[in-house]
């Protein structure tokens, strides 16, 4: 998990010099419904997604012999099993590309956080593979690439926060509000299938609208399992009961909104130094969309 220490330059924004790396931004769910389950086993869902500048970084050379490479380890994730060597070679497929590639990931995200990282880290190598192999895939094809990949994949292919429903894939784009957010990272890593599978999960809750969500309904179905199973997440949202604490989608990352930077930062000076924890911005645009205009400028 990381720490304090891991700060500034996982950020993006005005100074900030990304070279040729490709941003996989983070994701919170400001809200997540249960509203029912597929014949498949997947739930459907209502949720509402908003990017944070906070940021895996990517590095991507294109190789000439068609092997799709990782540059690197990842603990716990065999080479095969990473999520961009696999949406590398789905894009290949889709593609009928012959070129290949070395991909670098240098992670800032927790894994099992409940902030996306290894679904954006897919979604930028689809973006950036797209361009560097001038594959010409549109959007629409892209995000059709991503689902299968995992639920998160194609809020990070759009760059948008978004209103979502389905597993999250139906997506329409919102302008919210883009506060600061303290961001704590629990010890502890949350399975996603673990929640999802979960006998005592509410698996019916009722439909609301982007209108009640506005007005304050900001409710995650899974907070109520991920609390009883997991004492990390159920004491770093006890830190955070002053400002309202949120999980992010299975957890294990906790989070809360404030006016201004110095605000979220006072607050993160309060909390237990062996906690992990970050300040991020709320973001309703994606920096790879600026990353993918300026290659294709290029
Ligand atoms: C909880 C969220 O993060 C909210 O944004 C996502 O719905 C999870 O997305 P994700 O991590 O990309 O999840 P996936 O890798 O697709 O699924 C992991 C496992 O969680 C379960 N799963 C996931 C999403 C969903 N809508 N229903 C599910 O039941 C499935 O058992 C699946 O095997
Ligand atoms: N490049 C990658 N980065 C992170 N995790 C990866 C990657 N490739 C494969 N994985 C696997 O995916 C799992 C989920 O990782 P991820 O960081 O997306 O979790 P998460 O933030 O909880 O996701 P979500 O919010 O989408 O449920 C990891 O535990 C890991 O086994």
């Amino acid at each position: 998990m990381l720490g304090r220490a891991d700060s500034g330059d996982a950020l993006w924004g005005e100074g900030v010099g990304w070279g040729e790396a490709w941003p996989a931004p983070a994701k919170l769910n400001l809200m997540l419904r249960v509203v029912g389950r597929r014949a498949d086993g997947y739930h459907e869902l209502q949720t509402v997604f908003q990017l944070i500048d906070r940021c895996d970084r990517l590095w991507i050379d294109v190789r000439d012999d068609g092997r799709i490479r990782r540059v690197g380890d990842l603990e716990g994730v065999p080479e095969q099993a990473d999520l961009t060597v696999r949406a590398a070679l789905a894009l290949r497929q889709a593609s009928g590309c012959a070129l290949g590639a070395d991909i670098r990931c240098e992670k800032h995200l927790p894994m099992g956080g409940g902030l996306g990282g290894g679904s954006s880290d897919a979604a930028t190598t689809l973006v950036a593979l797209n361009a560097l192999w001038s594959a010409g895939l549109s959007e629409d094809e892209l995000a059709e690439i991503a689902l299968p990949l995992g639920a998160d994949v194609p809020v990070f292919i759009r760059g948008r926060a978004a209103w979502a429903e389905g597993v999250g894939e139906r997506l329409d784009p919102v302008e919210l509000p883009e506060p600061w957010y303290l961001v704590l990272t629990p010890a502890c890593s949350v399975s996603t299938k673990d929640v999802f599978s979960h006998p005592d999960l509410t698996r019916d809750s009722k439909l609301i609208t982007l209108a009640d969500f506005m007005h304050g309904d900001t409710v995650n179905d899974c907070l109520p399992v991920v609390r009883r199973e997991y004492p990390e997440v159920r004491s770093a949202l006890g830190l955070l009961d002053p400002w309202g604490g949120r999980l992010t989608g299975t957890g294990a990352c906790v989070f809360a909104a404030f006016p201004s930077e110095s605000e979220a930062s006072a607050a993160l000076g309060r909390m237990p130094a062996e906690l992990g924890g970050f300040v991020a911005r709320g973001r309703n645009r994606s920096p790879l969309l600026d990353r993918v205009a300026a290659q294709t400028a290029v």
